[in-house]
């Protein structure tokens, strides 16, 4: 592994590469068709925060989301990655929210127009701690959830994933180059909702990670 990622990798992770409708009954849930190949999309380094840190509600967004997701993290520069060796190149992993402002995604859907502010927006991408891949059998086998001021909104195996992460650092590797530290989020199961100021969002793997942040 190139770097250290034992304590905070934020400064390591240049990039955040996102997948979206990952998973069939999100996709569902929010009317949109079954992706035939990964869907991808950026959130920019001053997106990543981390404990201790507020989530900020962009200004004029009415209906901010949380989205539960497992995190990827690179451990070696990657271009190019057949899929039976994809996995060498992960140094850990980690959950994350992928906070999306859904009215200005809407909004640009209309349009045909870009998402990166519905996504990209500082503090858009509350991350936990970093979970060495050692620490993780099968990263197809483990458990997210996701708590809002108490009460459970998303829980789900991530056995239920449209396309796997060795076909997705195969994909991404295609068309863009991942480094030490980038971080790529494997998409969001059901459950999203909208989050107000003041909200407490508990977030994690069940029994190896737990993260709690606060919106502003
Ligand atoms: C509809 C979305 O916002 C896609 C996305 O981010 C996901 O996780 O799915
Ligand atoms: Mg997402």
């Amino acid at each position: 592994m190139e770097g250290d990622m034992s304590q905070s990798f934020r400064s390591l992770a240049s990039k955040i590469v996102c997948i979206g409708r990952n998973y069939k009954d999100h996709a569902l849930e929010l009317g949109n068709a079954i992706p035939k190949k990964p869907m991808l999309f950026l959130k920019s380094s001053n997106a990543f925060v981390e404990e201790g840190q507020p989530i900020l509600i962009p200004p004029g967004c009415q209906n901010l989301h949380q989205e539960v997701e497992l995190g990827v993290v690179i451990g070696k520069k990657a271009k190019n990655v057949a899929k039976n060796e994809a996995l060498s190149y992960v140094s850990g992993y980690t959950v994350a929210l992928d906070m999306t402002a859904r009215d200005f995604q809407d909004e640009a859907k209309k349009a045909g127009a870009p998402w990166f502010l519905a996504k990209s927006f500082d503090t858009s991408c509350p991350v936990g701690t970093f979970i060495p891949k050692e620490k993780i059998n099968d990263p197809h086998d483990e458990e997210l959830y996701c708590i809002i001021n108490g009460q459970e909104k998303q829980r789900c195996r991530t056995n239920v994933m449209i396309f796997d992460i060795p076909t997705i650092i195969e994909y991404i590797t295609q068309f863009v180059t991942l480094e030490p530290g980038d971080l790529v989020l494997t998409g969001t199961p059901a459950g999203v909702s909208r989050v107000n100021s003041g909200d407490v969002i508990e977030f994690g793997l069940s029994g190896k990670l737990q993260a709690k942040f606060h919106v502003q």
